[in-house]
């Protein structure tokens, strides 16, 4: 596909996404791109894309490797994932046009849709995320919500335990003792999203510390559960209930989600969004350390921070610090590489 790089649309920690346009059929994309040495998890994200197909994942549209000049005139080699465009951003980024949260109707339409796609992931394709929070969810041309960043995400072997990878504020129990990362807790990150989507923050925001090593100790050790915001409905409360229960075999699956009461009596409202958004995955330098995921440190010449002693955990995590700016570029044009 032939295509020209435009406006950087957001950065992550692994990669940067810029709109494209695509030269035959004029369509706006979004590009996820990183240097060719440096694009192990973004090669395994478009695999990954590659295999699904549903209205609430966002669409893969290929990948492919450019080669692009720098400053210093030397080409570098980039590995690029192109995917459908999503004009109005993350829910994050929805939310804080709303005024940081949203409201009920609209956390039932987006957490209904977040739930869809989370039942196709798990239920046909054996597939797990890994990182679900609002940030990694986008919102399409229609203003449904699609489910993004597969950069974590893993195909489903019970028998294997894997590195723990996603965000501390939205894992898991079983997840932050490190024993397994599983379907059940993408359902514990759906809750987690939910509070975010309803008081315009992650959970444990407010709670007596937002360390990620302590609050990783709170969940998976004391038994700890987020708060649940109290201007929720009883219905609300229940539904969270059901995703955020300690023991993962109880919590409930998608499929019975997308059955419960808080999401099937409420009306659908269609959201009112602005674009041309410009974003970065965390909202504030504050709490970057907070939300970040964490699957990207592998590739350090450090030792994984899950498997360290508690003291070594805190400096790795320390070692998170803002690696990312605002700056947009011109448009420039790309040069692909030979097929
Ligand atoms: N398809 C898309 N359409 C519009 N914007 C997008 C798209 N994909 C990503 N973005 C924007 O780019 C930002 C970074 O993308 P993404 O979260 O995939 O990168 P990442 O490097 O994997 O980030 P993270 O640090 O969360 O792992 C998103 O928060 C979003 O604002």
């Amino acid at each position: 596909m032939n295509w020209t790089r435009g406006k950087t649309i957001g950065r992550g920690s692994s990669a940067t996404v810029y709109a494209a346009t695509c030269h035959e059929s004029g369509e706006t994309i979004a590009v996820k791109s990183a240097e060719f040495h440096r694009s192990e998890f973004l090669q395994r994200e478009a695999k990954i894309l590659s295999s699904l197909n549903s209205p609430y994942v966002i669409g893969y549209r290929g990948c492919e490797t450019t080669k692009e000049p720098f400053n210093n005139g030397e080409a570098t080699t980039y590995y690029n994932l192109l995917m459908e465009y999503a004009p109005y951003g993350t829910l994050t980024d929805v939310a804080a046009k709303n005024g940081g949260l949203l409201d009920e109707a609209r956390v039932v339409s987006y957490t209904r849709q977040i739930l869809l796609g989370l039942e196709y992931i798990h239920n046909s394709k054996g597939i797990v995320h890994c990182d679900i929070k609002g940030s990694n969810v986008l919102v399409g041309e229609n203003g449904e919500a699609k489910i993004a960043d597969f950069g974590c995400a893993k195909v489903v072997k019970p028998e294997i335990t894997e590195l723990v990878r996603g965000t501390p504020a939205f894992m898991a129990p079983e997840v932050a003792r490190g024993e397994r990362q599983g379907k059940e807790s993408d359902i514990w990150a759906v809750g987690c999203t939910v509070i975010e989507m309803v008081t315009g923050s992650p959970p444990w925001i407010g709670a007596d510390s937002t360390d990620p090593v302590s609050v990783l100790y709170r969940v998976g050790y004391l038994g700890e559960s987020p708060e649940l915001p109290s201007s929720l409905t009883e219905q609300a409360k229940d539904f969270l209930g059901k995703c955020l229960r300690k023991e993962a075999k109880e919590r409930w699956t998608a499929t019975q989600l997308l059955n419960h009461p808080f999401l099937i009596t409420k009306p659908n409202t269609e959201p009112e969004l602005g674009t041309g958004l410009v974003t970065n995955s965390p909202t504030s330098v504050t709490d970057q350390m907070f939300w970040r995921s964490v699957e990207q440190e592998e590739d350090q010449e450090h030792p994984s921070w899950w498997e360290c002693h508690e003291d070594e955990r805190i400096r790795v995590l320390s070692w998170m610090g803002p690696t990312w700016d605002m700056d947009g570029e011109d448009w420039i044009m790309v040069r692909r590489n030979n097929d």
